[in-house]
């Protein structure tokens, strides 16, 4: 299988007053197309920095970024976001901020066309009748919700997504990874989720990468050996909760707190 996201030897250091601050070091990642890569790594390692690289927003001081065979030198359109927060035009419906990307994408789509792909990504995620709902009349949750159809709306090669869960409370969290998966399984998708929730890793990911402390490199792969239409059970199972065991030893190694009790 091609990869469709690979990051080859990417090393990047900001430039601060107080000079270079050194943040991913010779870090590799491979994501095949349609896979999910679940990135997890110590706060402060570098894991929103490789989202920016990904999109082309940054550019590495060595090292490539290549995306669907070609070299990522810049910002992409071929690229869907999602973050912590939906940031959502206050000014516009649901409908309208859904199909933003594709008026910036698609400018020659016809309106009808664009309204009917973006109602019926609001219908799979549970919002049908809220379309023409403002952003502010909607709960965190439905917001989440809503960013996820627009970062997909455009049918993306890449959907990155920065923590897009971080924010919700932990039963609504649990809902939205099943909206994932479904989405996911009608309309797939290659995906790197960055997170600090390590079940949301094993749940979401093909595969989760581990990024040791900063500057990151990659640590750790885990292979996640789950059944594609898993359910949230599944979690419960002793070879899920293995590989949580495994990578919460990883994040301790990676915080360089290996060999405390616990
Ligand atoms: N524009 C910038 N200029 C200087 N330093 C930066 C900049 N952006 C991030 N940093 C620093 O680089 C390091 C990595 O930041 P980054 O946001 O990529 O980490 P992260 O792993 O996503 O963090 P967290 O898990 O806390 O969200 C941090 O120490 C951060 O303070």
């Amino acid at each position: 299988m091609d990869n469709l996201i690979d990051i080859k030897g990417v090393t990047h250091a900001y430039r601060t007053k107080s000079g270079p601050l050194p943040v991913l070091d010779d870090l590799n990642i491979s994501v095949p197309e349609g896979e999910f890569a679940a990135v997890v790594g110590p706060s402060g390692c570098g894991k929103s920095t490789l989202t920016r690289l990904i999109a082309g927003l940054m550019k590495p001081d060595r090292g490539e970024v290549w995306l669907h065979g070609e070299r990522v030198t810049g910002p992409r359109k071929t690229v869907g976001m999602a973050f912590q927060n939906p940031v959502l035009l206050e000014w516009r419906t649901i409908l309208q901020n859904v199909i933003l990307p594709l008026e910036i994408v698609a400018p020659g789509m016809p309106r009808r066309d664009r309204e009917a792909r973006a109602l019926h990504l609001l219908e799979m995620v549970g919002l049908k009748g809220f379309e023409h709902k403002r952003p502010s009349e909607l709960s965190g949750g439905m917001r989440q919700r809503a960013s996820l159809c627009r970062a997909i709306v455009h049918k993306p090669d890449v959907l990155i997504m920065d923590e897009p869960f971080g924010a919700l409370d932990a039963f609504t969290r649990e809902d939205l990874w099943q909206t994932m998966r479904d989405l996911r399984a009608a309309e797939p998708f290659t995906c790197v989720l960055i997170t600090h929730d390590l079940r949301e890793s094993v749940f979401l990911g093909d595969q989760v990468f581990v990024l040791s402390g900063r500057p990151a490199r990659t640590q750790a792969v885990l292979d996640v050996t789950l059944s594609a239409d898993r359910t949230l059970d599944i979690l419960f199972e002793p070879a899920a909760q293995d590989m949580l065991h495994y990578l919460r030893d990883q994040i301790r190694i990676a915080q360089g707190r290996d060999g405390e009790t616990h």
